[in-house]
C-alpha cells in the first residue's frame, strides 16, 4: 500500500467523530490494505511494534525537529520546528507545513528516492532506525529520519512525525481496531478478543481473521517467550469479596515489581508488567526458573527485593534491580531478590487462561519445585479460601505483620483476563490511597541541583471528548538526588519545549504520588489540586493506565 494512500485514510478517519464511524472507515482502510495489513493495523494506532514488543524508536522531540529541519532545507533549524510546535501543539501540522523534499545529501538518495513511499518501506526504515545502537547512533537515527522525510509529501510528513514521536492521536484505538477487524473480515467478536489476548498482536490478528477466519484465530495460542499483558487488579474490600463470591481466595500482597516468567524448558524470559524483557538485570529468576521448574510455562508473579532471612524490604530496592543495565552482578550482591509465583497461564503447552483460578493455582503448584528456596520464603504463596471475614482477616493481619503490602482477594472461580482491571482481582491495602499521575512539566533545578529537572507538574488523565492530561499539583520536595538523577534521565529524551527553567514533557512518565487531601482549585484547569503531593515511586506503568481526574473527583467527594 502506497503511504500517500494510508495517509488520506487517516485523514479521513480524523473527520470523523462517531464512533461507528470510525470503525467502518478502518474496515475499509484493513480491507484495501493487501500484503501490508498487519504493518497498516500498527501504524493506525500509533504502534510501530506489536503490544507485546516492548522495542521503542527512541526517538525524542529534538531528533524529530532536527530531521525535520534538515529536510526542510538551510532556513529551517530545529529551533525554528521547536517554536513552531510549541505555538501550534501539533508537531504534525508543523511537519505538513514545511517545505520539505528537495534536499541532498547523505540519506537523501536512495534507489527508488523518487518513487512514492509505500507503507512497508516506512516500517522496514522505522525498524532498521529502532535497531541503532552504539556510538553515533543518534546521528545515524537522524540521517534515517531525514531520508524518509525528504521523500514525504505535506501529508505524510504530517502522519510521519507523529508516528515516530508517538503521538498519532487520529482517534483510533485498540477498540477500534478491534472492531474493524471482525467487521472487515466477518468472524465473530469472542474469536478476535481470544486472539488479541493470547497473541497481544493486533497486526497478526487481523491477517489471521482476513487469511484463516473463525478456525484460525481460535486456533491462535499464547507462545513461551512472546509476553501477554497482566491482568490487574481494582481496590476493593472483603466483604464486597464475600457478598460477590461466597468464597474468597486471599493472597498476600507482595510490595514489588510485577514479573512474568516463560520457561521453555531450556530458556527462561522475564517480562515486566510494561512487557519489557528484563531477563538479563534479574539472573536470580532465571537461576530460579531451571532449579524449581518441573515443565514449560508461563508464570505470573512478583519480584521482591529480601534481606537475608527472606523477609520483605521496600519496593524502591526492587526498582534499583529491576532497569539494570550494567553491573547486573555488582547490584546483585546490593539487593537480592526472591521470586512470588501467583498465576499459571500457561503449562506444558496447554493455555489456561479459562481454566478457574483456583484450578490455576493448583496446576502453578504443581510446576513449582520450592523445596529449595526455602531460605528466600515461599515462592508459592499460600492461599485461604475463606468464606467468612474473620479468616480474610487472620490472613490479612499476618500479612501485615510479615511486611507485607497488603492482601488480594481474588474469585476462585474466575478467569484470566489479560490487560484488564475487572472485579475477580481486588487489592486491599491499609495505606492511605495514592495517585499513579503523569509528569507533564517540570523545571531545571538551582546550584547544585541545576543539572536536575524538579519541580515536577503531575497530572491526571482525562478521558472521554477532552481527552489527555490535566494538571494536578506539582511534586517538588523531598526527592533524594539519586532519585532525582534517575527521573532526570528518564524525562529528558522527552522534553517537548523549553522556556526559561521550564518545559513541557510528554506525557510517559507515570509517578506514584501522595497526598494529604484533595482542594477544589482556581489555579488548575482540571479544577482540583492535591495538597502537599509528595513522590512515593516510579511507576513502571504506561501513562493510559495513569489514575483519572474522575477517580480524582470521586476521591474529593469521599467516595
Ligand atoms: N498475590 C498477588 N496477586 C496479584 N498481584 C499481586 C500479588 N502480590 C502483589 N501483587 C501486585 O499487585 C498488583 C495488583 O494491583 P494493580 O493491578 O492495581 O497493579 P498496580 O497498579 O501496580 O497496583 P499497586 O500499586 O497496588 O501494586 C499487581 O500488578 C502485582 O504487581
Amino acid at each position: 500500500m502506497r503511504f500517500d494512500a494510508f495517509c488520506d485514510a487517516l485523514t479521513r478517519v480524523e473527520a470523523l467523530s462517531a464512533d461507528t464511524d470510525i470503525v467502518a472507515a478502518v474496515a475499509d482502510l484493513f480491507a484495501a490494505a493487501d500484503a501490508d495489513l498487519p504493518v497498516v493495523a500498527r501504524f493506525v494506532q500509533g504502534r510501530v511494534f506489536p503490544a507485546w514488543d516492548a522495542t521503542t524508536l527512541d526517538v525524542g522531540p529534538r531528533l524529530c525537529y532536527a530531521a525535520l529541519a534538515r529536510a526542510a532545507g538551510p532556513n529551517v533549524s530545529g529551533d525554528d520546528v521547536e517554536r513552531r510546535v510549541a505555538e501550534t501543539g501539533d508537531v504534525g501540522d508543523v511537519a505538513a507545513e514545511l517545505d520539505l523534499g528537495s534536499q541532498q545529501g547523505l540519506g537523501a538518495f536512495t534507489d527508488d528516492a523518487a518513487s512514492a513511499l509505500t507503507v512497508a518501506v516506512v516500517d522496514e526504515e522505522l525498524r532498521a532506525l529502532a535497531g541503532t545502537a552504539g556510538g553515533g547512533s543518534e546521528s545515524r537515527k537522524e540521517d534515517r529520519l531525514f531520508g524518509l522525510f525528504n521523500r514525504c509529501t505535506p501529508d505524510e510528513a504530517r502522519y510521519l512525525a507523529r508516528l515516530v514521536l508517538g503521538e498519532m492521536r487520529v482517534g483510533v484505538g485498540a477498540g477500534s481496531v478491534r472492531d474493524a477487524t471482525t467487521d472487515a473480515f466477518e468472524v465473530p467478536p469472542e474469536a478476535v478478543e481470544h486472539a488479541l489476548q493470547v497473541s497481544n498482536d493486533y497486526g497478526l490478528v487481523a491477517r489471521v481473521a482476513r487469511d484463516e477466519g473463525e478456525t484460525g484465530l481460535r486456533g491462535l495460542s499464547l507462545e513461551v517467550g512472546r509476553p501477554v499483558q497482566a491482568m490487574l487488579a481494582q481496590a476493593g474490600t472483603a466483604e464486597e469479596a464475600l457478598d460477590a463470591w461466597e468464597t474468597v481466595a486471599v493472597e498476600t500482597k507482595f510490595d514489588g515489581a510485577r514479573i512474568q516468567l516463560h520457561y521453555s524448558g531450556e530458556e527462561t524470559w522475564v517480562f515486566s508488567r510494561n512487557m519489557a524483557d528484563v531477563t538479563d538485570a534479574l539472573p536470580e529468576v532465571g537461576e530460579f526458573a531451571e532449579r524449581s521448574l518441573a515443565e514449560p510455562a508461563i508464570l505470573d508473579g512478583e519480584v521482591v527485593a529480601v534481606d537475608d532471612d527472606g523477609a520483605p524490604l521496600p519496593f524502591q530496592e526492587v526498582l534499583r534491580r529491576f532497569r539494570r543495565k550494567h553491573d547486573v552482578e555488582r547490584a546483585r550482591e546490593e539487593v537480592s531478590v526472591a521470586v512470588r509465583l501467583f498465576d499459571c497461564l500457561h503449562a506444558s503447552g496447554e493455555d489456561l487462561l479459562d481454566v478457574p483460578f483456583a484450578e490455576r493455582h493448583a496446576r502453578l503448584e504443581a510446576v513449582v519445585d520450592d523445596a529449595e528456596d526455602e531460605g528466600e520464603g515461599e515462592t508459592v504463596p499460600e492461599l485461604t479460601l475463606a468464606s467468612d471475614l474473620e479468616t480474610v482477616e487472620t490472613h490479612e493481619e499476618r500479612a501485615l505483620r510479615t511486611g507485607h503490602e497488603g492482601i488480594m482477594l481474588k474469585n476462585p472461580e474466575s478467569t484470566y483476563t489479560p490487560g484488564r482491571r475487572g472485579k475477580n482481582w481486588l487489592k486491599r491495602k491499609p495505606d492511605v490511597e495514592t495517585l499513579d499521575l503523569v509528569v507533564t512539566g517540570a523545571e531545571w533545578g538551582e546550584g547544585r541541583r541545576a543539572s536536575f529537572l524538579g519541580t515536577f507538574e503531575v497530572s491526571a488523565r482525562v478521558e472521554g471528548e477532552n481527552e489527555g492530561f490535566a494538571p494536578v499539583g506539582k511534586v517538588a520536595t523531598g526527592i533524594t538526588d539519586e532519585t532525582l538523577a534517575d527521573l532526570t534521565e528518564r524525562l529528558e529524551p522527552l522534553v517537548e519545549s523549553e522556556s526559561g527553567k521550564a518545559v513541557d514533557l510528554r506525557p510517559d512518565l507515570v509517578l506514584e504520588v501522595g497526598y494529604e487531601e484533595i482542594q477544589t482549585s482556581q489555579n488548575y484547569d482540571s479544577g482540583a489540586a492535591l495538597r502537599f503531593p509528595r513522590l512515593v515511586a516510579i511507576r513502571e506503568k504506561p501513562p493510559e493506565e495513569a489514575d483519572t481526574l474522575a477517580r480524582i473527583r470521586e476521591l474529593s467527594r469521599g467516595e
